[in-house]
């Protein structure tokens, strides 16, 4: 008989492990950096018992993300630009991730998996990109064979992909940890993360699986740190400073939410391939507001960012006692909050730290809950969800 592979049989054993160390890794829409949670785990699907044992954004230089953007929702880029930046973001992660290991004093031997996103580059929903004869398609780079190779450490990555081969955009993949993480008999709640995008969870009350809904929703930080780096040269809008100076122009607001993204049928997904300054020009242009200030601008942007999450919220879950729970980089985004509160007097408004979960880590573990899946869940059906684990296998040698 021939003999196994000896990356499948460590694999065999990682997975038959009482105990898991695995590291979670994301990357998203916002390009701020990447997020690193290192978890432990026991346990898989429902009955999955996890804890966050270390967490850490590791921060992008600006050459970084300015590299980043030459091909990053762009409909036209250098080719070569994506194949150089493949292999790159691999290896960068790696040395990012090995790095925050040192940080913490841990062996990276002593890690079983990571679970690596990667970085979106490119989200064509067949919605968004209307192509006949193409159906959903969504691209991540950061080849995981540089992860695995360059820390030695199992990594499974390209989450999206079998998603979309089981029918769905590619994402929101949250709903499959979301609800491990925020369901609870007797609450009627909402884990909304606010980052590039914002996407929420709906958990209901009575745990009926086929009432989930996991969608994006809209934007979330990605226009407000546009216009930002656009007119202010400032990355984000740190404590909506520059929200808070300008005032909301209503004509502009009313353009923004008047998409037809907003009233298509959920779940559905986005990204700043439809959400960019140029559909702000075109929302301007009709509005005739292209002369308001920038400060009035990052205010209305802000304000859209808020107005079409409560929006959703309040129409689909008209519910008296629902509890919203935030996360992501908009939940520190105080302007962006306060306007979601006002327009939802009845729902109580948290971040997920009263659950538990760090906010900025969210997203991380979930990738982390989805790599401990892979490697020894079994697919969970919920509601018209696809029902199946995600995720490839890169090996270190
Ligand atoms: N103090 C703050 N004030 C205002 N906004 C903030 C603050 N801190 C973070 N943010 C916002 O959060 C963003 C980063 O959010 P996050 O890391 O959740 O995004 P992401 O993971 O890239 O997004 P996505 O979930 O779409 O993939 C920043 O770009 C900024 O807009
Ligand atoms: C294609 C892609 O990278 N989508 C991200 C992005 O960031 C937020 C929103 O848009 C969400 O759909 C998704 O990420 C989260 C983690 C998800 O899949 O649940």
């Amino acid at each position: 008989m021939p003999l196994l592979n000896k990356n499948l049989q460590k694999l065999f054993a990682v997975a038959q492990k009482d105990e898991r160390l695995g590291i979670g890794l994301m990357s998203g829409t916002s390009l701020d950096g990447l997020d690193i949670a290192l978890c432990s785990f026991s346990g898989s699907g429902l009955q999955t018992q996890f804890k966050l044992l270390n967490f850490t954004t590791a921060p992008y230089p600006e050459s970084f993300k300015k590299e980043v953007q030459q091909v990053f929702a762009k409909k036209q880029a250098s080719l070569e630009k994506v194949t150089l930046l493949n292999t790159y973001i691999g290896s960068y992660h790696a040395e990012l991730i090995l790095q925050a290991l040192t940080e913490w004093q841990v062996n990276p031997a002593d890690v079983d998996f990571i679970a690596s996103h990667g970085q979106t580059i490119y989200h064509a929903p067949k919605r968004l990109h209307g192509q006949s004869g193409y159906g959903n398609a969504t691209l991540q780079i950061g080849d995981a064979d540089h992860i695995a190779v360059k820390t030695g450490i199992f990594t499974i990555s390209d989450f999206r992909q079998k998603h979309i081969a089981a029918g769905g955009e590619g994402a929101p993949l949250a709903l499959y940890g979301d609800i491990l993480l925020g369901s609870k008999p007797g609450e009627e709640r909402i884990l909304l993360n606010i980052g590039g995008i914002a996407n929420l969870t709906y958990l209901p009350a009575d745990v009926d699986h086929t009432k989930v809904m996991c969608t994006d929703i809209g934007p979330g930080n990605t226009l407000i740190d546009a216009a930002c780096r656009a007119y202010f040269d400032k990355p984000f809008d740190e404590d909506s400073q520059i929200a808070y100076s300008g005032n909301i122009d209503e004509a502009l607001l009313d353009a923004l939410l008047h998409h037809p993204f907003f009233n298509e049928a959920a779940p559905k997904t986005t990204g700043p391939e439809l959400f960019n300054l140029n559909f702000v020009a075109d929302a301007q242009q009709a509005s005739r507001s292209l002369n308001i200030s920038k400060a009035d601008l990052v205010a209305t942007l802000s304000a859209f960012t808020a107005r079409s999450i409560a929006r959703f919220i309040g129409t689909n879950f008209p519910l008296a006692d629902l509890k919203l729970f935030t996360s992501g980089g908009g939940a520190r985004n105080p302007f962006v909050i306060e306007h979601i509160g006002k327009a939802l007097p009845n729902v109580t408004i948290a971040d997920t730290s009263e659950l538990g979960i760090n906010p900025d880590a969210k997203e991380a573990i979930l990738f982390a809950l989805l790599g401990n899946e892979a490697l020894c869940g079994e697919p969970i059906t919920i509601g018209d969800n696809p029902a199946v684990l995600m995720g490839k296998f890169s090996f270190p040698a």
